[in-house]
Order: structure tokens, then C-alpha cells, then sequence
């Protein structure tokens, strides 16, 4: 699959040494007590994959901003106490680039959640979060998530389906992790 992606990210993704700069996006995730609401990707990158809400951060736009308006624009949600509690970096063997996707939680919001083009929104008990219709790498860094943890994690991915390699740590302060710019592992993988 081609997907071309992000002309002009912000300064803070700006390619060191000639390197292509980091592809910039959200993630934000709606709790309640026991649940989760999770979308449905009809259309993009994801594409039929339950997810959480987000998407490519403007130019000239904060991180935080661009988290709550995607997750307006595509869930209806309106919810301007976003906390960021995640990065997680996705290299796809053979792209130069790297995705950068930052992820936050709250629990604090108005609206309902309500269908868009992009994503239909559905409420999941935690007990039945649908890992095998989401992407791979989300049954391994959820857990932190849901106990509320801050965590960074880099996956190296084979095609859109198979993870070769990752690394997943829980930090202290998810403001203070380094965000590498290019793939980060140098191993030969034939
Ligand atoms: C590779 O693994 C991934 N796992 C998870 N859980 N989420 C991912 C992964 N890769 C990307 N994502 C997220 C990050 C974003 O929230 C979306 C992709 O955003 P999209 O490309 O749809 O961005 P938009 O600005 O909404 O796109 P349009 O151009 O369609 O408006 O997936």
C-alpha cells in the first residue's frame, strides 16, 4: 500500500543531518469507568482497524491542539484536558521516515460520540477490547495505558501487519523522553 503522508510538520520534527523528518501524530483515547471508546477507520491509514482518534498534527499547531481537534473532528468529542501519556514510534522497514504518534488519555469530555467520515465510535468494556481487529503493536503497550502509566515504545514493522523488533519502557515523564529522528536500529535484517 502507498500512503503519502505529511509535507511540513513543525519545527520540533525538522530532520537532523539531512535526515527526512518524523511523520507527527495523535492519538487520544476517551475513558470511563470499565470503558473505552474506540473508533472504527473507514477510510486512510488504519483503514478497518479499531483505534483511537487522531491524526496528522497542522503546521504551526501544537501536539496538544492537534490531539483535540482530530479528536473532535472525528469522534465529535470535545475535550480540551488531554493528557499525554505516550510516544510511540513506528519505523516500516524500507521508509526512511519515521512516524511519531503521541498519545493521550482523559476522562473529562463533552458531547457525544457520534459517527464521522473517518471513524465510527464504539464503547468497549476493558475486558473486550478488540486487539485482533486493531494494529499489533496496541496489545503490548495498552496494558500501561489502562494502569494509567506514562510509556515510550519503538516498533519496527515488516509490511502493515508483522512487528520484527520492538522495544516498550514505562518512564517516568513521558515530556522528558528523547524523540529519535530516523530509523534507530542499525541491525542488518538481510
Ligand atoms: C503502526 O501502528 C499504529 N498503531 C496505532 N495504535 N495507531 C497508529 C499506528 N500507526 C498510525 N497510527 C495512528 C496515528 C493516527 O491517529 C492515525 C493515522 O492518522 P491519519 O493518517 O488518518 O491522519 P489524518 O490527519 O486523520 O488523515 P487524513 O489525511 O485522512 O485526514 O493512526
Amino acid at each position: 500500500m502507498t500512503y503519502s503522508y505529511f509535507k511540513g510538520d513543525n519545527a520540533r520534527s525538522k530532520a537532523r543531518d539531512g535526515m527526512a523528518p518524523n511523520k507527527r501524530l495523535t492519538l487520544a483515547f476517551v475513558q470511563e469507568a470499565g470503558r473505552i471508546l474506540l473508533g472504527y477507520k473507514k477510510r486512510g491509514f488504519g483503514c478497518g482497524r479499531w483505534n483511537g482518534f487522531g491524526g496528522k498534527v497542522h503546521d504551526g499547531e501544537t501536539v496538544h491542539a492537534g490531539a483535540v481537534r482530530e479528536l473532535e473532528e472525528e469522534s465529535a468529542l470535545i475535550a480540551p484536558k488531554l493528557d499525554k501519556v505516550g510516544v510511540l514510534m513506528f519505523e516500516f522497514l524500507g521508509d526512511p521516515q519515521l512516524m511519531e504518534v503521541h498519545v493521550f488519555t482523559t476522562k473529562h469530555y463533552s458531547g457525544t460520540p457520534s459517527e464521522s467520515e473517518e471513524m465510527r465510535p464504539k464503547w468497549y468494556s476493558l475486558e473486550e477490547i478488540p486487539f485482533k481487529e486493531m494494529w499489533p503493536d496496541d496489545v503490548y503497550w495498552f496494558p500501561l495505558m489502562l494502569k494509567g502509566k506514562h510509556f515510550y515504545g519503538y516498533f519496527t514493522f515488516k509490511g502493515m501487519n508483522d512487528i520484527v523488533d520492538y522495544k516498550l519502557r514505562e518512564v517516568e515523564n513521558i515530556h522528558d523522553v528523547p524523540i529519535p529522528q530516523g530509523p534507530q536500529d542499525t541491525t542488518c535484517r538481510g
